[in-house]
C-alpha cells in the first residue's frame, strides 16, 4: 500500500479502530465481513434506520484519495491488490502458476477495477432461477421480497442502484452512444456516464466489427447486448473521478450515520457460534498486519461480503464446508456443506499483441509514451475534464460481445460435442454427489444459452499494442479451499481453468473471430500485424498449444463459490442468502452468484445489495 495512506487517514466519525471497539464492548445489530460493493451497499441501506447498528469490518485500508484510484487515466489498481494471491498449477495450462488479482481496500474490487459497467444477459438471471427451480422447495425462504431470480426481478433493483448521466447530445451522436431511458436508473446511489472522448482508432474497430457481422447494440444495459457498444464508465460526470463504494455508499451517508460504523486495516478470522442451535453470535478478527484476535459481536446477524475467494475461506475456517476438508485441519464441523469452495469460476483474459505499420495517433498507447500529448491530455482533464485521461488507462471505449453463433459457424459441433461428453469428467475425481448434481444443471442451462443468443466472450482493441478477447461462459469449475487454520494464510486458489476442452473450442472460436475483425479494410488500413507467438498459428491444433502459454485463468471476476442454489445442488445459501445449517449468517457477496453472466459484474453486484437489504429490512421491520 502506499505511504500516504498512514499519513492521510481520513478522520470520519463512522471510522473506528480496535481500542475503540473494544473499549466500549460494543454489540452491534449486524456485522459485516468485507467493505467492498456488496458490504457497504448493505451497511448503507440497513443503518438508513437510526436505530440499527452496523459494523463493517474490512481488511484493507481507506484510500486517502490517491490519483491511481480517482483519475481513470492514471488507473494503479496495484495499490490495493490483495497480496500473494496465486493459483496452483493450472494442468491445462502447461502447469503455469499465474497471480489472480482481488482488492483489498475499502470498496473492494470497486475502488481498483476498470470502471467497465455493464449488467449480465437477461437470461443469466432467468437461467438462475431455472436452475434454482430444479432442486428440493426447502431452497425458498419466507421473504416477502421476491425470491426468485430473474431479469423482472433484478431489474429494479439496478434502476435503484444507479444514476445514470446522459452524454451531451452532439457527442453520443459523434460516438454512437445510444441508450434506453426504461432501462436507466437516474436517483439511485451508483454515478456512472460515458466518458466524453475517444481515440481515434477506435472507429476503424467500430466499423470493422460491423463488417464481420457485429451489430451495434441498442442499449447495452438492456439485458441484450450481443453486437458492440460503447462502454458505460463508473465516471461521476461532474468530477470525471471514479464513482466507487466508499464513495456512493459510505462518504455519500457518514455524516448523518453514527450507527455506521467501519473498522478498517482488520481481517475477520472465523464466525463464532452459539453451540447450543448454531446460531451465528459474532466474529473473530485481527490486524491484517498480525496480532492478537478479539471478538465482537451481533445481535441480529453476520453476514459476509468478502469476495469470491475469501467468503469460502472465513466459512471453512468457521467449520462449514466440506467435512473432510474441515476434518483434514481439525476444524469442528458446524455445517457439512460440500459445496463451500466448490465452483469456482471466472472470466479468463487472452492478450493478443499487435504491431502497427500506420496506426492513428493519439492513441491508448501514446498517452504514456508522447510527453507532449500526455501533458495536453492533463491539462485538458485538470482544467476542463475532458479528454484521454477520462479512460481507464490502455482500454478504448468501445467493446463486443459475441453469442457463440456470432462467434464460430461451427457452433453445432461445438454443443453437441458438449452435449456428448460425461459432466464428471469436467470436475474434480472425488467431487460430491450434490455438486455434481448442480454442475448438470448449470451445464444445460449453458448449453441452451450456447444455442440461444448468451454471450460467450468478448473483443476489445485499446486502439494500440494489443487486443483482449474474454471468455465469458467457461464449462470448467474450480475450487477454493484452505491451506491451514491461519486466517493470514491464502487458501489454495485452482481455477482449473480450460480442463473442461470444450472451453479451448469455445475460446479458438473467440480468438479467430478477433483475427477475422483485424482482417476486415477498416483495421487493415492500420496496418496491423498479429505479434508472437500467436501469428505463428493456423490450425486450432496450434492456436490451443498458444492458448495453453498465454491465457490468464481471471479477470478478478471469481465468483459461485458460496452458490445460491438448492442443498441438492450443492447449494451454500437459499434464496434469502442464509447459510444452510446454521442461522443468522448470510453470504452477500458474489460468492453467491450460482453461475457467471455474460457480463462484468460490478452492475450486479451494486443490484444485488440492494436486493439483500430489502430482504433483510422486511424480515426486521427495519425503517
Ligand atoms: C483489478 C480489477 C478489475 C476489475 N474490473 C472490473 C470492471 O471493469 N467491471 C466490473 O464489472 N467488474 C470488474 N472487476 C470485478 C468487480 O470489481 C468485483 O466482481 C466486485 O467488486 C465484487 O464485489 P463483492 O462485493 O463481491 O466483493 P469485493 O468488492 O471484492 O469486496 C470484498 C471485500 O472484502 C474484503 N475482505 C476479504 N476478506 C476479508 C476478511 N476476511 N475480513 C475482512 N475483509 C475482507 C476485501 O478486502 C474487499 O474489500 C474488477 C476487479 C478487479 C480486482
Amino acid at each position: 500500500a502506499p505511504t500516504e495512506y498512514s499519513k492521510k487517514l481520513p478522520q470520519f466519525a463512522t471510522i473506528i479502530n480496535r481500542r475503540q471497539l473494544n473499549a466500549n464492548n460494543a454489540t452491534y445489530d449486524f456485522i459485516i465481513a468485507g467493505g467492498g460493493i456488496a458490504g457497504l451497499t448493505l451497511a448503507d441501506r440497513l443503518t438508513e434506520d437510526p436505530n440499527v447498528k452496523v459494523l463493517v469490518i474490512e481488511a484493507g485500508p481507506i484510500d486517502p484519495g490517491l490519483e491511481g484510484i480517482q483519475v481513470p487515466g492514471s488507473f494503479s489498481p496495484w495499490y490495493y491488490f490483495w497480496p500473494n494471491l496465486l493459483t496452483v498449477p493450472q494442468t491445462a495450462l502447461n502447469n503455469r502458476v499465474i497471480g489472480t488479482v482481488s482488492g483489498q481496500v475499502l470498496g473492494g474490487g470497486s475502488a481498483i477495477n476498470a470502471m467497465v459497467y455493464v449488467r449480465g444477459d437477461a437470461d443469466d438471471y432467468d437461467a438462475w432461477g431455472f436452475m434454482q427451480r430444479r432442486g428440493n422447495s426447502s431452497f425458498y425462504g419466507n421473504s416477502s421480497v421476491s425470491s426468485s431470480m430473474s431479469w423482472n426481478t433484478m431489474l429494479p433493483y439496478f434502476l435503484k442502484s444507479e444514476n445514470f448521466t446522459a452524454p451531451d447530445a452532439a457527442y453520443a451522436l459523434e460516438a454512437n452512444i445510444t441508450w434506453n431511458p426504461a432501462v436507466r436508473g437516474t436517483s439511485g446511489p451508483l454515478k456512472y456516464t460515458y466518458p466524453p472522448y475517444y481515440f481515434p482508432g477506435a472507429a476503424n474497430w467500430w466499423n470493422a466489427a460491423q463488417s464481420v457481422g457485429l451489430p451495434p447494440v441498442d442499449d447495452p444495459l438492456s439485458g441484450v447486448k450481443n453486437g458492440i457498444f460503447p462502454i458505460p464508465s463508473v465516471l461521476d460526470a461532474d468530477t470525471m473521478t471514479r464513482n466507487y463504494a466508499k464513495i456512493n455508499h459510505h462518504d455519500r451517508v457518514k455524516q448523518a450515520r453514527p450507527n455506521y460504523h467501519v473498522l478498517a486495516g482488520n481481517i475477520v478470522g472465523k464466525v463464532l457460534f452459539d453451540p447450543s442451535c448454531k446460531k451465528a453470535i459474532g466474529v473473530e478478527y485481527l490486524p491484517t498486519s498480525g496480532g492478537a484476535a478479539t471478538n465482537v459481536f451481533a445481535s441480529k446477524e453476520v453476514i459476509l461480503a468478502a469476495g469470491g475467494i475469501n467468503t469460502p475461506k472465513i466459512l471453512q475456517l468457521s467449520g462449514i464446508g466440506p467435512k473432510k476438508l474441515l476434518d483434514k485441519f481439525g476444524i469442528k464441523v458446524v455445517s457439512n456443506l460440500p459445496g463451500v469452495g466448490q465452483n469456482l469460476q471466472d472470466q479468463p483474459t487472452l492478450t493478443v499483441p499487435y504491431t502497427f505499420t500506420n496506426n492513428l495517433t493519439p492513441n491508448s498507447g501514446s498517452l504514456m509514451a508522447n510527453a507532449t500529448y500526455n501533458a495536453e491530455q492533463r491539462a485538458l482533464y485538470d482544467t476542463e475534464r475532458k479528454g484521454a485521461y477520462t479512460i481507464i488507462s490502455s482500454l478504448s471505449t468501445n467493446i463486443g460481445q459475441l453469442s457463440l453463433k456470432q462467434a464460430t459457424s461451427d457452433y453445432q459441433a461445438i454443443i453437441a460435442a458438449a452435449r456428448a461428453a460425461n459432466p464428471a469428467d469436467s470436475l474434480p475425481a472425488d467431487v460430491d454427489a450434490t455438486v455434481l448434481a448442480g454442475y448438470q444443471v448449470q451445464r444445460e442451462a449453458i448449453l441452451n444459452q450456447f444455442e440461444g443468443d448468451v454471450g460467450v466472450g468478448n473483443l476489445h482493441w485499446g486502439t494500440s499494442d494489443n487486443a483482449l478477447v474474454y471468455h465469458l461462459k467457461p464449462l470448467s469449475r474450480g475450487t477454493v479451499e484452505i491451506v491451514t487454520t491461519d486466517p493470514l494464510v491464502n487458501p489454495a486458489i485452482d481455477h482449473r481453468t480450460a480442463t473442461d476442452p470444450i472451453d479451448f473450442a469455445v475460446y479458438t472460436a473467440l480468438f479467430r473471430k478477433n483475427r477475422e475483425l483485424f482482417a476486415a479494410p477498416d483495421m487493415q488500413v492500420l496496418g496491423p500485424a498479429e505479434g508472437a507467438p500467436f501469428a505463428a498459428a493456423t490450425t486450432n491444433e496450434e492456436i490451443i498449444e498458444v492458448m495453453r502459454d498465454q491465457i490468464n485463468p481471471s479477470n478478478a471476476h471469481q465468483c459461485c463459490t458460496a452458490a445460491m442454489l438448492p442443498k441438492s445442488l450443492g447449494g451454500v445459501v437459499n434464496s434469502e442468502q442464509k447459510v444452510y445449517g446454521v442461522s443468522r449468517l448470510r453470504v452477500a457477496d458474489i460468492s453467491f452468484w450460482p453461475m457467471q453472466t455474460a457480463g462484468s459484474p460490478l452492475g450486479t453486484m451494486y443490484a444485488a445489495g440492494e436486493r439483500l437489504a430489502d430482504m433483510i429490512k422486511a424480515e426486521y421491520g427495519l425503517a
